[in-house]
């Protein structure tokens, strides 16, 4: 051997040596297979790690975890260099290499398997877990003219829900105007998803409109479309509006109660006549929509004062539907906060947790005034304030609730809330430095938050305390992503 062959020698061993301490720090479990899926070896941590009591050597690889690699690897003899796998409820970090024999022939597989490394991995699978998440949001955008929610997804088992989930269903069957009240958070949207999924449109276009996000200079553009040319300004093509995208489909109505009247006669006439005009044309348009509206307001009472036309609320209300409070149905706390956990935990990537008996307690015995919306931001902000534990309890909620209560008071004392953030304006955010925008957006996000919370997710009273329009709210909740 001469010198430069033995230096490479002493290189290689030095390099394999070096992989597999790299190896044992970075991943914490192994997993080994034969040729034909057969589980030949898994490491006593991953074992704990699945929950398994007895070892699974001798079981088919898709019997402990369906969707593994290691068939993939095994039948292609390609390696999967670095992947995510969702088991147990959390993604982890996979390499998986083919076992090849001298004839380069497939012997088994090999994986190692990453979870909460905290120098490597945790890293990674948060900033995936952020991706992921950002890629949801975007789709939701994408998508918005699909409808998201079945009724089976909607959580509870209260009678009063009971009731709920029965009348949608009938509504389901017939094709009229569906008016769904209900104070703010008890979920009207996603029983409006719901009910276009149980109709016959449910292949067709589910289009969503917020009447009170809407300034009322844009809201007819925005409902009825422009006409080619109609303004200065307008798009040379002219552009249609939501009751053209929704044709054949749902148009959901979302606060209702804030149409302007002039508005509502033309809402009247779509829902009378089937048509409509573009803004900046006399063409009239046939259209075939379900309306579906919601409001947290009361019509009547708005009828009566002379604000909401009395033959409006009637056509919309052909069969109107109440969605009780979740102070009416606190049987339902302990399904929702278990739904709701799961999904905050894998939304923020936190480590998979579930609720102690004092937990549920305690959160049966809240008033919860912004009704789902305030259990799912409560139970948010306890998943990232326990962030690492397997459990949360009482204790936890109580900070939250705690916690609630001071930057409430905060709120009410702009200056002491002003001096408190200065002293230390990322103690809740990270120690990068920010560029002025992440700075602005992320005093923008709190200050709505804190505002939302304080008016128990009642979003008029958040934005006359901002003093921000509702419309404005809505736009700042949509563009900071704000549940
Ligand atoms: N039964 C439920 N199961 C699971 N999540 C729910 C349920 N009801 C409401 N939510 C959640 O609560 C939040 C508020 O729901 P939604 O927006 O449908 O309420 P809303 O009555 O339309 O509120 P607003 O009147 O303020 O627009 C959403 O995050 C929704 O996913």
């Amino acid at each position: 051997m001469n010198l430069k062959e033995f230096d490479t020698r002493i290189l290689r061993t030095r390099i394999l040596k070096f992989l597999q301490h790299s190896f044992d720090d970075f991943y914490e479990h192994t997993i080994a297979a034969d040729k034909k899926g057969i589980l030949t070896w898994m490491s006593e941590s991953y074992c704990q790690f699945l929950g398994l009591t007895e070892s699974p050597v001798g079981k088919h690889i898709t019997e402990i975890i369906p969707n593994s690699y290691l068939p993939q690897v095994i039948a292609s003899g390609k390696p999967v260099l670095l992947d995510v796998l969702y088991i147990r409820n959390q993604w982890v970090l996979v390499s998986a290499v083919p076992l090849l024999n001298k004839q380069k022939e497939v012997e088994g597989a090999f994986a190692f398997v990453a979870t909460d490394s905290p120098s490597t991995a945790k890293p990674l699978l948060a900033k995936y877990n952020r991706l992921q998440s950002e890629l949801r949001n975007s789709k939701h955008y994408q998508s918005e003219r699909s409808s998201r929610y079945q009724l089976s997804q909607i959580s509870g088992q209260s009678d009063a829900l009971k009731t709920v989930k029965h009348q949608i269903r009938q509504a389901g069957r017939f094709d009229i105007s569906v008016l769904l009240t209900g104070e703010t958070g008890t979920g009207k949207e996603l029983f409006a998803h719901a009910l276009h999924n149980l109709s016959d449109r449910a292949d067709k276009p589910f289009v969503s409109i917020n009447v009170a996000a809407i300034p009322d200079t844009l809201i007819e553009a925005e409902f009825f479309g422009v006409a080619p040319g109609a303004f200065t300004g307008a798009k040379k093509e002219g552009r249609p509006g939501k009751i053209e995208i929704a044709q054949d489909g749902t148009l959901f109505l979302d606060e209702i109660g804030d149409m302007p009247l002039a508005l509502q006669s033309k809402l009247l006439r779509v829902l009378q006549e089937k048509e409509f005009e573009k803004v900046g044309s006399n063409e009239v348009q046939a259209t075939n929509v379900r309306i579906v509206a919601a409001t947290s307001r009361d019509l009547l009472h708005m009828v009566s004062m002379g604000e909401f036309r009395a033959d409006l609320y009637y056509r919309l209300s052909a069969m109107p539907i109440h969605l009780p409070p979740l102070r009416e149905r606190m049987e339902d706390i302990e399904l929702l906060s278990e739904r709701i956990l799961d999904e905050c935990c894998e939304r923020l990537g936190v480590a998979t947790k579930e609720l102690t008996v004092d937990a549920l307690d305690l959160l049966k015995s809240h008033d919860w005034p912004g009704n789902v919306r305030e259990l799912y931001n409560v139970i948010e902000r306890a998943c990232i304030m326990n962030e690492n534990a397997t459990q949360i309890s009482g204790k936890g909620f109580r900070d939250v609730f705690t916690n609630n209560l001071i930057r409430h008071e905060e709120l009410r004392t702009p200056l002491a809330a002003l001096t408190a953030n200065q002293q230390n304006p990322w103690q809740n955010i990270g120690s990068e430095p920010k560029t002025l925008k992440e700075q602005v957006r992320e005093t923008e996000r709190q200050a709505i938050t804190e505002a939302l919370k304080q008016a128990s997710g009642h979003r008029t009273r958040a934005a006359k305390a901002l003093g921000i329009s509702r419309a404005a709210l809505y736009q700042k909740l949509e563009s900071l992503q704000i549940n």
